[in-house]
């Protein structure tokens, strides 16, 4: 008899930016297998994912989001993620339309509305200035690059180049952006963990936006970003101390489910 015990797993995608989630309340995912979370983020050998999030009991909180790279390492705050988790938490009865959960850069209220998920990031304080580039954490850390086109811009190579030439080990997600009009711009992500271009990275697109305030080329506080896998929003209030208030809003989806071994 084959005693092999299973547990649901459910994917989830926003703005292209996709994820395996699990209910893990009952604490049976292993979940310091990093060999076993990379083989189900793997595109040709398992499910297939950019990232792996378990969603676990909170004292604080309705739950806590654990988010995994698709290298099946444990990283930073993951802001689309965060906007599926919330979908997810919906799906299981969890919460309604409001959520409050805790995640590793700590509390992240969120609304649901109309299949949209706006969730409020952590305050940034600070901007950094390198030439034409930006660097800030927004949960987890990134570059912003200005660049005159995207199209045909090798995201891979020079991604990689700027990860690991100017970052090091650690590393940082590094965005490349291009003014479309007004408030508008359009980007692509290098991701740190994924080791390639995702097709969005919300935390990547709250730093654009941030970064292109920052900058004077954004003039209002209410952005729009294009990213290869859809459109997102971020909001903010910004004063003497930083950018605070910051909300991220966009479509969380889910795709399917199906079982894992445990
Ligand atoms: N896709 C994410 C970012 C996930 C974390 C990142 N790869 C890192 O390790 O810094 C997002 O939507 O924010």
């Amino acid at each position: 008899m084959d005693d092999t015990k299973t547990i649901p797993f459910y994917k989830y995608q926003g703005t292209g930016n996709d994820f395996i989630l699990v209910d893990n309340r009952h604490l049976q995912f292993p979940k310091n297998d990093t060999k076993y979370i990379r083989f189900l983020c793997d595109r040709k050998f398992g499910i297939g994912a950019d990232g792996f999030i378990l969603l676990e009991n909170d004292k604080l909180s309705d739950f806590k989001m654990v988010y995994y790279n698709a290298d099946g390492n444990q990283s930073s705050m993951c802001g689309n993620g965060g906007r599926c988790i919330v979908a997810f938490a919906n799906q299981l009865g969890i919460v309604k339309d409001k959520a409050c959960f805790n995640a590793i850069d700590g509390l992240h209220r969120a609304t649901i509305k109309d299949k949209v998920v706006s969730l409020d990031m952590m305050e940034v304080k600070e901007v950094t200035q390198r030439a034409k580039a930006y660097f800030l954490n927004t949960g987890s850390p990134h570059h912003v690059q200005l660049v005159d086109s995207l199209t045909d811009f090798n995201v891979v190579k020079e991604g990689a180049k700027l990860r690991y030439g100017l970052y090091g080990e650690v590393g940082s997600n590094i965005n490349f952006v291009a003014p479309v009009e007004g408030n508008r711009f359009s980007v692509r992500t290098y991701e740190r963990g994924v080791e390639d271009e995702t097709l969005s990275c919300g935390t990547g697109v709250t730093a654009v936006a941030l970064a292109m305030f920052h900058a004077e080329m954004a003039k209002t506080n209410i952005i729009e970003i294009e990213t290869p896998g859809g459109e997102l929003t971020v909001s903010f209030d910004h004063d003497l101390e930083g950018f605070k208030n910051i909300v991220l809003s966009g479509p969380a989806t889910f795709v399917f489910q199906g079982e894992i071994a445990v």
